[in-house]
Parts: C-alpha cells; sequence; structure tokens
C-alpha cells in the first residue's frame, strides 16, 4: 500500500509539470506504458499470495483509473491551452488599417498630352506619330526654311551629319502625312511627340521637351476656321468661360501667322505677376498654311488651304496646374506627381 501511494504521488507530481503534448506522452509511457512499475507490478501478482492478491489488485486498478484520469484532465487542459494558443495567434484584428498599396500616378505632362488628344480626337483629328531623327529636308527645307534661312539658327539643332538631326518640332510628320495623302485627301492630324533643340540646357528651356502640333487642309480652310478650332481647345482645356485672342506673329511656314493668348488663368484677366499685367497668357503658335509648304508637299495651294498650330504641353501643364517653375515637372518630386494620382 505504501509502495503504491508514493508511486501515485511521485506520477502526479511529475505530471504537474508536464507543459505540452510530447511530454504527456512521455510520462503516459513511463507511468502507464508496457515497461511502466504499474505494468511490472500487475505482472508480479502471481507472487502474491492468494488472499491478499484480490485486495491488492484492486488497489492497482484503483491506481491505473487514478492515474488514467489525471491523464485525461491533463491532456484536456494542454490541447485548450493549444487551440487557445492558435486561435490567439491566428486572430486578425479585423479593426487595424488596411495596408495601402502604392499606387503610381500619371505624370502631369502625360495627363495634359492625353487631355490633349482626347479634345482632337473629339474634332475629328487623327493622331500620328514620326521619327525623331529626322532628315535636313523635312525638318527644314520642306517647311519654308531653306539652308540658308536665318530662322534656322533660332532652331538651335542638334545635326547628326549634313543631312540627318534630331528634329526641332514635330511639324516634319505633318509634311509626312501630306506627301502621303496628296493631291486631294482632307487632312486633320495631331501630331504629340519628342523635340530636341540645342540651345543652354537653363531654367525655362530643355534639351529635350515635348510638342504637340496640328495641321488642317481642305478646301476653302478659312483664318476663322484656325480661331473657332483653338478657341474649341481653349475651352475644353482651360474651362468654357475661356476666351482667346490671336496676335499677329511670323513663322516661316505659316502666313498670315497669329500667336494664341488665352485669358491670364491666375486673375482672370485684371493684370498680375504671372500675366505682366497684360491679362493675357500666350499658349501656342498657329498660323494658315504657308502656300510654298502646301505646293511642296503635293497640295495645290490655288485650291487647297489650311491652318497649323504647335504647343508645348509644359507650358500648358503648368498653366492648367498652377506649376511655376518647369524645373519641377522633371524633379520626380513625390510630393508634386501624388498630386496627380
Ligand atoms: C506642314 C506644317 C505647316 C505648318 C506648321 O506649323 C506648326 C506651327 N507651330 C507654331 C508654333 O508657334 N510652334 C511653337 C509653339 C511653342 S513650341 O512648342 O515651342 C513650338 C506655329 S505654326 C507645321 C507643319
Amino acid at each position: 500500500k505504501q509502495e503504491l501511494d508514493t508511486l501515485h504521488g511521485k506520477a502526479l507530481q511529475e505530471l504537474g509539470d508536464v507543459q505540452d503534448t510530447k511530454r504527456l506522452g512521455d510520462w503516459r509511457v513511463s507511468y502507464l506504458g508496457k515497461k511502466s512499475e504499474l505494468t511490472t507490478l500487475s505482472k508480479q501478482m502471481g507472487q502474491l499470495d492468494a488472499e491478499s492478491r484480490p485486495a491488492y489488485g484492486q488497489m492497482l486498478n484503483e491506481l491505473r483509473q487514478a492515474l488514467e484520469g489525471a491523464f485525461a484532465t491533463k491532456k484536456a487542459t494542454i490541447e485548450e491551452a493549444e487551440q487557445n494558443a492558435r486561435l490567439a495567434s491566428e486572430t486578425i484584428d479585423i479593426t487595424l488599417p488596411g495596408r495601402v498599396t502604392e499606387v503610381g500616378a500619371v505624370h502631369p505632362i502625360s495627363k495634359v498630352i492625353r487631355e490633349i488628344e482626347d479634345v482632337f480626337l473629339g474634332m475629328g483629328f487623327t493622331i500620328a506619330d514620326g521619327p525623331e531623327v529626322e532628315t535636313d529636308h523635312y525638318n527644314f527645307e520642306m517647311l519654308n526654311l531653306p539652308k540658308d534661312h536665318p530662322a534656322r539658327d533660332m532652331q538651335d539643332t542638334f545635326y547628326i551629319t549634313e543631312e540627318l538631326l534630331l528634329r526641332t518640332h514635330t511639324s516634319p510628320m505633318q509634311v509626312r502625312t501630306m506627301e502621303r495623302l496628296h493631291p486631294h485627301a482632307p487632312i486633320k492630324v495631331l501630331v504629340p511627340g519628342r523635340v530636341y533643340r540645342r540651345d543652354e540646357d537653363d531654367a525655362t528651356h530643355s534639351h529635350a521637351f515635348t510638342q504637340i502640333e496640328g495641321l488642317v487642309v481642305d478646301k476653302g480652310i478659312r483664318m476663322s476656321d484656325l480661331k473657332g478650332v483653338l478657341e474649341a481647345f481653349a475651352k475644353a482645356l482651360f474651362g468654357e468661360n475661356q476666351r482667346v485672342r490671336l496676335r499677329p506673329s511670323y513663322f516661316p511656314f505659316t502666313e498670315p501667322s497669329a500667336e494664341v493668348d488665352l485669358v491670364c488663368v491666375h486673375c482672370q484677366g485684371s493684370g498680375c505677376r504671372v500675366c505682366k499685367d497684360t491679362g493675357w497668357i500666350e499658349i501656342l503658335g498657329s498660323g494658315m498654311v504657308h502656300p510654298r509648304v502646301l505646293d511642296m508637299a503635293g497640295y495645290d495651294s490655288s485650291i487647297y488651304s489650311g491652318f497649323a498650330f504647335g504647343m508645348g504641353p509644359e507650358r500648358i501643364a503648368m498653366l492648367k496646374y498652377g506649376i511655376t517653375d518647369i524645373r519641377q515637372l522633371y524633379q520626380n518630386d513625390l510630393r508634386l506627381l501624388r498630386q496627380f494620382a
């Protein structure tokens, strides 16, 4: 009896220290398994005298049941603890804020180019793309800028060879379009693209910038068509109550030529430093296509007429979004770019 009580106490004491199912399994093997003391004692029952055997057997069974019970309770406790631990680790706190996925943003210049393209697409223009490495022939000669013309040095040009250069405007692609569609097809084409200038890379100029030019050629195209189209463009981009003003100008490839002003977006025309107190801001250049340009490209200028315009999307973006320094468009400052997401 004494021996069994000691065994009972030892088993329960050890069970108290068991914390996980692995250790629990080991305890079960050592106290209830084939090689356990309990099993050994049971086997030795045969050596007992007959009259004390039933009582002893009874005590052995009670001990086994007690240990089995203690084991089952411990097992349930440990499993519950493990279950709770698992639940705790897998608990998702749904009140936590979501993880924001970083999204990019469209660059203000790209945004403006797309808006400008949409406006002219809506007016039935086609969008064309052309080579950035051009010939002197298409970049200058076909635009009424012969070899000795003084206007050439205005276009500080990156020459690659005597004949090859980086285009200084997107006009060559309009010439190519006329050559492809002449002598009769009407033309309404918009040519956005990168153009290059050699003059110093200062605060307001960059060697490479974007330009968008447009060309309309048909029978009976008049200056009023030019004004109407450009006014519709200005209203689409800068608001319905915008107005445009045409100021006489000169370009070798257009005659007459006109620079187009917008009512100052900053002061609505009352005058400020942005518009130098004139109330107007220049947004683009334009004019009726010079008859020689039409003839050289295969359209008979006695039958056909047309108008053309050219603008810088950087400048349009600056006006539209109130960006005062052109360099801000190239510094990739996220504080600026994020505003266009
Ligand atoms: C066949 C053809 C005939 C005529 C053409 O005239 C395109 C034109 N461009 C301008 C003009 O002022 N452009 C500048 C404005 C700002 S800018 O982006 O630096 C370039 C006026 S008329 C084009 C093609």
